[in-house]
């Protein structure tokens, strides 16, 4: 079987069936999250499910089949704050655990998205002049 020092962060997330389980799990801990589920009411969750599992795929140097916004465009004028975001970090570590993930490509994957929190929360893109 793939030796994990070799395998991609993608394939150590299960390739694409990992990555929707992970996804699933995302969203029912985002969902039951109060502070969290408000920004998703008026959101198509199984839209939204397939373009994170997308995007993640390609974050994790999967297939590159995102189509969606760029993000800074998808989270402008939404209010999100860096403790949203952080939340989210938080609920994406407890879905990739569940799902079996190992620690070390849990943080692998936290450190790919951390660079996101300016792009995404309000609180620094208001400094920015993109
Ligand atoms: C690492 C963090 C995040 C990633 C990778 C991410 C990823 C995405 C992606 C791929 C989309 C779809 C864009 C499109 O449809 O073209 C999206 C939309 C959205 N995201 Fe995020 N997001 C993150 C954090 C957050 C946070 C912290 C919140 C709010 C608490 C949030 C709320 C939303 C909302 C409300 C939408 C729009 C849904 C709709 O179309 O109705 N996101 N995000």
């Amino acid at each position: 079987m793939t030796d994990t020092t070799e395998a991609t962060l993608y394939q150590r997330l299960g390739e694409g069936a990992g990555i929707a389980a992970v996804v699933d799990g995302l969203y029912t801990r985002i969902l039951g999250d109060e502070t969290l589920a408000p920004y998703f009411t008026e959101t198509r969750m199984v839209d939204q499910k397939r373009h994170m599992a997308l995007f993640l795929a390609a974050a994790a140097g999967g297939p590159d089949g995102y189509k969606g916004k760029d993000l800074g465009v998808a989270h402008a004028g939404r209010g999100i704050s860096g403790e949203d975001f952080d939340r989210v970090i938080g609920h994406a570590a407890s879905a990739l655990a569940e799902a079996g993930v190992d620690a070390d490509a849990i943080n692998q994957v936290a450190g790919a998205l951390m660079p996101l929190r300016p792009v995404i929360t309000n609180e620094v893109a208001a400094e920015q002049t993109a």
